[in-house]
């Protein structure tokens, strides 16, 4: 097993005075394999960033382990270093993961000076290689970053995750801020470059659509649903989607069914009585919004039921 999450919390304080606990993650457990594709499924504020960010070891977990290659990452500073050279992120911003004073070819050399240690002649073939793995003309590398379109610039960012021959690749929203016209493109090289150089791809998105589409790309994608700090679903992409099962999922499932046909919400979600995450961090987090609450939805969250390759955290499926 490459990742392993158990019982992971990470816990932030909001608020300078009224100060409350937030619950970006809360009691996740993950494990995924080496060579999966995993689609991160949530929607804004779900703690698909923090989960990243942890993956990456870029956060500390406030409770719970994070196990990479077998090896407690926070017990382990060797694991931690094995990490930054091994799991790479790309960011949701393109713009704003490159140095607008450095030339494409600037940003793209430190990783490979640093880790690759390669220098002079072979330096600069490896970048021309690296720009043409991802689709661009090696003479970008002579241009600065404000030179070069959004999508042009999320495959520079590709393309600096893939130089020191990560094991790990994380793609955080890699299309969000794209326009339409680059989103497959990036979605399609992503795909390729996981199936050309073996890589475990997670894939961190809000958009059903683009889970979807990546499992068209690379297929048994698992979809790993989460909401307010919690995994709520896992299973194939298909599954879920033709047969979401947490009231969360289905809702997701609907509003993504709606915008692409005929505009009707099949699960109607309840008034929303206060913020995701705010109410008590035992329950689940859907619970205020869920039309099939039951007492003790606000106040233990269920365990899983597992059913073959599928599972789901909801007390209408088991305790
Ligand atoms: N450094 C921080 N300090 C305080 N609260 C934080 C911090 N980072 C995240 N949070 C809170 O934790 C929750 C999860 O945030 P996170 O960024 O992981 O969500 P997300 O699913 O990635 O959303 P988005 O797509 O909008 O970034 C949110 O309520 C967020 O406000």
């Amino acid at each position: 097993m490459l990742i392993k999450l158990s019982n992971l919390t990470v816990k932030f304080t909001q608020g300078r005075f009224n100060k409350r606990i937030i619950y970006a993650l809360n009691n996740v457990n993950l494990t995924v394999e080496r060579g999966e594709t995993v689609a991160i499924i949530g929607e804004s504020g779900a703690g698909k960033t923090t989960l990243a960010r942890v993956l990456v070891a870029l956060e500390k977990p406030t409770q719970g382990e994070y196990l990479y290659k077998g090896k407690n990452v926070w017990r382990d500073r060797s694991t931690r270093k094995l990490i930054r050279r091994e799991v790479q992120y790309i960011y949701q911003d393109p713009i704003s993961a490159l140095n607008p004073s450095k030339t494409i070819g600037e940003s793209l050399s430190y990783p490979i000076k640093k880790h690759l240690k390669l220098k002079g002649d072979k330096l600069r073939e490896k970048i021309e290689e690296l720009l043409r793995a991802v689709g661009l003309d090696p003479s970008l590398a002579e241009r600065y970053p404000s030179q070069l379109s959004g999508g042009q610039l999320q495959r520079v960012n590709i393309a600096r995750a893939i130089s020191i021959n990560p094991k790990v690749v994380i793609a955080d929203e890699p299309v969000t801020m794209l326009d339409a016209s680059y989103r497959v493109g990036v979605i399609d090289l992503l795909a390729n470059l996981k199936k050309k150089f073996d890589i475990t791809l997670i894939l961190i998105t809000h958009d059903l659509a683009i889970a979807k589409y990546l499992n068209y790309k690379i297929e048994g994608v698992r979809g790993v649903v989460i909401y307010g700090g919690r995994i709520v679903e896992e299973g194939r992409i298909n599954d879920i989607i033709s047969a979401p099962l947490h009231p969360y999922t289905k809702y997701l499932v609907n509003s993504y069914i709606d915008i692409n046909s005929d505009g009707k919400s099949k699960i109607e979600i309840r008034e929303e009585l206060s913020t995701t995450n705010v109410f008590s961090p035992n329950g689940c987090p859907f619970s205020n919004k869920c039309p099939y609450v039951m007492d003790k939805c606000t106040k233990t969250f269920p365990n899983f039921s597992v059913d073959r390759d599928r599972k789901v955290a909801c007390y209408l499926y088991g305790e």
